[in-house]
């Protein structure tokens, strides 16, 4: 059985107000979209990593691949203006894959992911078709409809996503299948689309990691510099 990590670089990093894709810029000296392919090109249980770039940037990310020779990165494809559209090309790039491959769907705006994370997601698709990777919120999170407090959920129950979001490739085309038909879907993730539109399918969590964070905001790249500072010493 094939296990395939796409690393997703489609977007264009809007809410951190840069010129280039976020993906493109860098932090410890490389670019943000060196890291995410290394980790999953060093892990013995991937065989293939898939890049999906932003329109207009595929030629940047290949330079980048090629620079830093990794053996596993198969391909650079053109992503979609959403994330969704983004793993829907990602799917289309992987129609010759049988059913059962592992495919474990990354941000590349989380550099950080590491050799432990991906054992667990790896280890959890064995028996699971979707698993999500999720970290404890230290915060209240409440819902708020017309500026008031409709909701509590207890905290205890309550988890940020994550990435890698992995799924047996069969599960997540057929999810996508459905959503296609759907003219009022919109999801943020993959899970997402599996939850709505095959809520019968368990998705299993296993447990992330804070490094795991995802490169959203300024401040996000001074903590992404120095969380690779500390990888560089840690050499
Ligand atoms: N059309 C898109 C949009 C997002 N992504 C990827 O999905 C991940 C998470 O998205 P996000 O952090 O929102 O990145 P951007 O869309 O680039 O940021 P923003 O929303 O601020 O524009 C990123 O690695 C991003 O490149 C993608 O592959 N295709
Ligand atoms: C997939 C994700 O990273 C899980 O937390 C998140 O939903 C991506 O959201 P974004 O708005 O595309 O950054």
């Amino acid at each position: 059985m094939r296990t395939v990590a796409v690393v997703l670089a489609g977007g264009l990093g809007q809410r951190i107000g840069s010129a280039t894709p976020k993906q493109l810029l860098e932090v410890g000296g490389r670019p943000i979209l060196a890291y995410a392919p290394a980790a999953f090109d060093t892990h013995p249980g991937v065989d293939e990593v898939l890049v999906v770039m932003a329109r207009g940037h595929v030629p940047a990310a290949v330079e980048i691949m090629s620079r830093y020779g990794f053996a596993k990165v198969s391909r650079v494809i053109e992503g979609g203006a959403t994330r969704t559209e983004s793993t829907l090309a990602a799917l289309g790039a992987l129609a010759d894959e049988p059913d059962d491959t592992r495919l474990l769907l990354h941000d590349a705006a989380r550099p950080f992911v590491d050799s432990g994370v991906i054992d667990r997601c790896l280890a959890a698709l064995d028996a699971h078709r979707a698993v999500a990777v999720g970290v404890p919120t230290p915060d209240t999170v409440v819902v708020v409809e017309d500026g008031l407090v409709r909701a509590m959920p207890p905290r205890d129950a309550l988890r940020r996503f994550q990435t890698p979001q992995c799924f047996r490739i069969g599960t997540l085309r057929e999810a996508y299948r459905l959503a296609e038909g759907d003219p009022g879907f919109t999801a943020t993730d993959d899970c997402g689309v599996v939850h709505r539109y095959l809520p019968d399918v368990p998705i299993r969590v296993v447990e992330g990691d804070e490094r795991n964070l995802k490169v959203t905001h300024p401040l996000d790249l001074v903590v992404a510099e120095h969380l690779a500072a500390r990888a560089e010493e840690a050499k």
